[in-house]
Order: C-alpha cells, then sequence, then structure tokens
C-alpha cells in the first residue's frame, strides 16, 4: 500500500465518517484528491478537495479501501458490491458474516471508533476476517491511530461488548456530567461555573489517567482512605447502585449490539 491509496468513504457527511476523514488526511495516511466521499443528502460541507458523489457503487469501484460509515439502519438498503476490495465497516451491530455476504468481499474489518475520533482521542477496537494480509492489517491499525488508539482483537464477541464500552463510551460521562450540572445548578450554582467544573474534572481526570497510567480502582481507594467528603459521596453513590446501574448500563449495550445487528 503507498501513498497514493485511493480510499472511499460513505458516509463521509456523517459525524464519524467525517472525524475518520479529517484524521486521515491530519495523519498524511490520504491526499485529498485521492479520497472519494459520499453522501445521500445535502451538499457536502467539508473536504471540498476530494470527489463527492451520491452513487455509492461507482466510489466503490473508484477506490482501494472502502469505508462504510452509515447507520446500521441504512445498510440493508446500500446494496454496494465490493468484490476484492479491502472494506473496513464502523457500523454498530453490523457483523463480519453479514458485511462479507452482502459487500461480496471476504478481506473486511469491524471496528468500533468513538465519538472522540473526532479530537484524535478515540480507542478504537477491531476485528479482521482471516484473508487480511498483514500489510493490510497493518494499514487498517494505522487508520485507528490516526483517529487516536486501537486494538485488533480475536473474537467477534469482544467487538459486541465493547461496542458498548468503548463505541458509545464517551456518551457515559457525558451521562455523569450531565446529571453533575443538573444536580449543581439545582443547589443555585451557576450553570456556566457547573459546565466549566464538570469539563475541568473530566478532561483532569483523563488526563491524569493517562499520566499514572495505573488501574482507577486505585484512584477511588486514595480517595476513600480520606474518609472525606469523597468517601461519603462514593459511599451514597454505590449504597443507591451505582456500580448496578453501570453494569445494567454496559449489559443492555452488549445485548443491543448483537440484537440490531440481527434486526437492521
Ligand atoms: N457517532 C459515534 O459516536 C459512533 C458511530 N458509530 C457508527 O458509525 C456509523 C455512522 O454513525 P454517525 O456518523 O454517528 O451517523 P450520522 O448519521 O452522523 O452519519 C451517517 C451518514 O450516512 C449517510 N448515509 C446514509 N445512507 C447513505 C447512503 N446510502 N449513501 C451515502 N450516505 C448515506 C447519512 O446521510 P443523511 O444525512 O442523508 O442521513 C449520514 O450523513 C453508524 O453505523 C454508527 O453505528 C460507531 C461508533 C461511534
Ligand atoms: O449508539 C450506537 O448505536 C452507535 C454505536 C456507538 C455510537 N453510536
Amino acid at each position: 500500500m503507498s501513498g497514493s491509496l485511493k480510499i472511499g468513504v460513505i458516509g463521509a457527511n456523517g459525524w464519524l465518517g467525517g472525524a475518520i476523514v479529517q484524521a486521515l488526511l491530519d495523519a498524511g495516511i490520504v491526499s485529498p484528491e485521492h479520497l472519494v466521499l459520499s453522501l445521500r443528502s445535502g451538499e457536502p460541507t467539508r473536504f471540498p478537495a476530494a470527489r463527492w458523489t451520491r452513487d455509492n457503487q461507482d466510489l466503490a469501484d473508484s477506490v482501494d479501501l472502502l469505508i462504510v460509515s452509515v447507520r446500521p439502519a441504512d445498510w440493508p438498503a446500500l446494496g454496494v458490491r465490493a468484490a476484492g476490495k479491502l472494506v473496513i465497516s464502523v457500523m454498530a451491530g453490523i457483523g463480519l458474516e453479514r458485511l462479507i455476504a452482502g459487500l461480496g468481499s471476504e478481506r473486511v474489518v469491524r471496528a468500533l471508533p468513538n465519538a472522540a475520533a473526532e479530537v484524535r482521542a478515540s480507542f478504537t477496537p477491531w476485528i479482521a476476517t482471516p484473508a487480511l494480509s498483514a500489510e493490510e492489517r497493518r494499514l487498517v491499525g494505522r487508520i485507528f491511530e490516526a483517529c487516536g488508539t486501537s486494538a485488533q482483537l480475536e473474537s467477534e464477541r469482544e467487538l459486541d461488548y465493547l461496542t458498548g464500552l468503548a463505541g458509545s463510551g464517551p456518551a457515559f460521562p457525558a451521562l455523569l456530567a450531565t446529571a453533575m450540572m443538573r444536580h449543581a445548578t439545582a443547589h443555585g450554582i451557576d450553570a456556566e461555573v457547573a459546565r466549566q467544573a464538570v469539563t475541568h474534572l473530566l478532561v483532569g481526570t483523563g488526563r491524569l489517567f493517562e499520566k499514572n497510567g495505573d488501574d482507577p480502582a486505585n484512584t477511588v481507594e486514595v480517595f476513600l482512605d480520606y474518609r472525606g467528603t469523597t468517601a461519603a459521596a462514593i459511599g451514597a453513590m454505590r449504597a443507591n447502585g451505582f456500580d448496578e446501574a453501570v453494569g445494567a448500563g454496559l449489559a443492555a449495550a452488549f445485548h443491543k449490539s448483537i440484537s440490531m445487528g440481527l434486526s437492521a
């Protein structure tokens, strides 16, 4: 695979598709003139130097690597054939078997980036069919390293599980942040002050985790040892079902990632 690799992205006007294209360009994996991008409605809003089309089959025929980034519900109607092409799907739930049958290619990757690809901070688990060469696997690794960091998995079951934990993941700290902001403003804290407090605690905690690289449970233990405000909060959160609520949420995501792949 050389610098003249042609990449096509179906759904490039969408959130994740656009983020991946930007990451590919930023990392120099593809040049704009080697990009073919498709959209369904509206007009292209980004990447003016790329070739935009509404003809997905023409796109698939024109490129070396095809990335499919439409919503799972739009997959059955897509009808694109990509025999002999390397294909990456980032659609939640759609399994390798269905991708191979639908696309007519044996060289397929299922990947689950997350919304942080927009800031090149996604964690992206992925799995490939056995037909991918070592060089193609390196290329896939480079693509998702461009979006943040990545891990190649051995089993599709792991990917189904991580669809919730990693793919949906940014929504969960956002949910926590929403609950914290709601509580703070109900206690008279200015909404902008609450927003800043919550944003900085998420970013700051992430940076601490990156710096220390240890088990988050250690951080919880260190705070519990103070027997102060943090311990009081953690005790009350746990007594009110915090761990159970998180577990039930991740189990629901795991279940949905399997069921939506069967029904979409
Ligand atoms: N966003 C996220 O955080 C994550 C998303 N994913 C997966 O990525 C995929 C895309 O998600 P996301 O970017 O958020 O969704 P978006 O709705 O933002 O983007 C999907 C895009 O696909 C376009 N589209 C649909 N059908 C076609 C078609 N036939 N031809 C060309 N374009 C088409 C849509 O066009 P239109 O505007 O007309 O609807 C839309 O622009 C999903 O399968 C999702 O499961 C995975 C992990 C994380
Ligand atoms: O919620 C979803 O189904 C997809 C997967 C992760 C983000 N969006």
